[in-house]
């Protein structure tokens, strides 16, 4: 039986980040905008606060509008960023599907990306190399598999990626939006393949923007405004708030008005 209070398995305590907004990207701009007595850059707060407990074999949907924050959330889970403030624990091997190809070689072919990739994920030769076959069939790039991968469309270039991080076994597994990309028979396979990693009692955090799919598929939903947690719960109730959010949204831009419910404001969102 499954205790209803797992360890935790992902830790997030007051986490805050921030990002620099350059206003001019050339020093002419520069110049102009120092004589007119211009900012040159402004500090954006993209997440403000954040705390969060995922419990080891957890499946979490991480929801919310454009700039909400959760990619930058992810990306700290990951470990591929760090927080301004704030702490961020993660327990066991983390793979992550985060910017989706980010980790491939295009110079190299994908067999080659397979290799270099596992073990960027952190599998040892031997096992990228007993695992190989398995991940070469689940990708589906068959005989394109020793054309470098600059030559793959971007369905192809995702499937491998997804293949080889699929394969790793990690004990957490971040997903951000790759589900939006394959074609519909890899995106049920690979939701096939989520599930499998579920079952085996693996935890996961998936970011999409399908709120049917993420409902089908998590037991639980964070739903993220303009860089906080505005709700932790059932999924249902997590999609059902950016149902809302877009609505305003649409209603605000049919408006002609530029605040929204969780579209980014820059530097004005830094005081509430
Ligand atoms: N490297 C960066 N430099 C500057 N600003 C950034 C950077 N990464 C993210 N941001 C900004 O931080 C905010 C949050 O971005 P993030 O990508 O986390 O949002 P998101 O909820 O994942 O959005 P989407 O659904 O569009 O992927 C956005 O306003 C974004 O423009």
């Amino acid at each position: 039986m499954t205790s209803p209070h797992p360890a935790p398995a992902i830790v997030i305590d007051r986490v805050t980040k921030n990002f620099t907004l350059r206003h001019a990207r050339s020093i002419k701009e520069m110049s102009v905008r120092a004589l007119r007595g211009q900012r040159l850059s402004d500090r954006f707060r993209a997440l403000d606060e954040v705390s969060l407990t995922i419990g080891q074999g957890e499946t979490v949907a991480l929801m919310g509008l454009n700039g909400s924050g959760k990619s930058t959330l992810l990306k700290l889970i990951s470990g591929v960023m760090s927080p301004d403030a704030g702490s961020v624990l993660v327990r066991g091997r983390v793979a992550g599907l985060i910017d989706v190809g980010a980790g491939l070689h295009p110079e190299l072919t994908g067999r080659e990306n397979v290799f270099l990739n596992g073990a960027i994920l952190g599998m040892r030769k031997a096992e990228i190399a007993r695992k190989f076959d398995a991940i070469a069939d689940f990708s589906g790039v068959g005989r394109f598999l020793d054309d470098q991968v600059k030559f793959y469309s971007s369905g192809m270039f995702m499937r491998l990626a997804f293949s080889i991080a699929a394969h790793t076994e990690p004990d957490v597994f971040l997903i951000d939006e790759v589900l939006a990309v394959g074609d519909p028979p890899f995106r049920d396979k690979c939701l096939d393949r989520i599930r499998e990693l579920r079952g085996e009692g693996r935890t996961m955090v998936v970011v999409a923007h399908d709120i049917r799919m993420l409902v089908g598929l998590c037991d639980r939903g964070v739903t993220m405004r303009q860089g906080r947690v505005i709700f932790d719960g059932p999924t249902e109730e997590a999609g059902r708030l950016v149902r809302e959010d877009r609505a305003a949204r649409r209603a605000a831009a049919q408006a002609g008005t530029a605040a929204a419910p969780g579209v980014s404001g820059g530097i004005g969102d830094l005081g509430g």
